[in-house]
């Protein structure tokens, strides 16, 4: 599995031919290093409905043909937009071509403003991607809570990618738990230094990892991971 950071909480995840990107804010995003319209893809996966996260996933989805999977009501938003959508909950899995995916809890909110209106985006979910024998699990935005216990102890994560940006997110305190709760093999560091009041070092973050014995990289952006 190769997993490719594109700054905030775009992933790229590639395994056997497969490539799904995870929460592509890529226009707008300052850090991106990638265009939205050169992403090349086979699903567009959400784990909830914030600008910062949504972002492209319709006009990729649509370029690439391909579906949007996230939460029933956000799937069936973009379902609305014209995309191709395929709609789960919290703790439901499925079997795509290739790959599978599992949406866990993520403690937080989800929505998106249209026209000045807040729209509910269903429920906020981390995401447990398998493919290829390994499996990827991005946290998506949310606090710590107690059943990433569970999630570690049912689920072998050979990589998870945590924010650690405070504020809207779990801190690196917090995340640090986490890391340890999920018993991934090793971390990234997501959603910190976009933009004003999520700023953290993400090398000080994996430098704490590596004394609890937790493999941790900070990818920049555009920067590659394969295990
Ligand atoms: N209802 C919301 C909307 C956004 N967030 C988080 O706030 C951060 C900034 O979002 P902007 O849309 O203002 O750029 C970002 O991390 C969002 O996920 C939120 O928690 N609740």
């Amino acid at each position: 599995m190769k997993i490719t950071y594109y700054g905030h909480s775009v992933v790229l995840v590639e395994a056997e031919g497969k490539r799904i990107i995870i929460d592509p804010f890529l226009t707008g995003n300052p850090k991106a290093t990638v265009q939205a319209e050169d992403i090349q893809v086979d699903a567009v996966l959400l784990t909830h409905g914030h600008a910062d996260h949504f972002g492209d996933a319709v006009e990729i989805a649509k370029r690439n043909d391909c579906p949007v999977i996230a939460v029933a009501e956000l799937a069936d938003y973009c379902s609305s937009l014209g995309a191709k959508a395929h709609g789960m909950n919290l703790g439901g899995g499925h079997q795509f071509d290739g790959f599978h995916v599992k949406f866990t809890l993520a403690f937080h909110s989800s929505s998106l403003t249209v026209d000045g209106q807040t729209i509910y985006m269903g429920e906020p979910a981390g995401i447990l991607l398998t493919m290829g024998g390994k499996t990827f699990f991005h946290a998506g935005d949310t606090g710590l809570f107690g059943d990433m216990r569970l999630i570690g102890e049912t689920n072998s994560i050979d990589a998870a990618v945590l924010p650690i940006g405070d504020g809207y997110t779990m801190g690196p305190e917090d995340a640090l738990l986490a890391a340890k709760w999920l018993r991934a093999s090793r971390v990234i560091p997501i959603h910190y230094n976009t933009f004003p009041g999520i700023e953290q070092d993400g090398d000080a973050f994996c430098d704490r990892l590596h004394k609890e014995g937790i493999e941790g990289k900070a990818l920049k952006p555009g920067e590659s991971l394969e295990f």
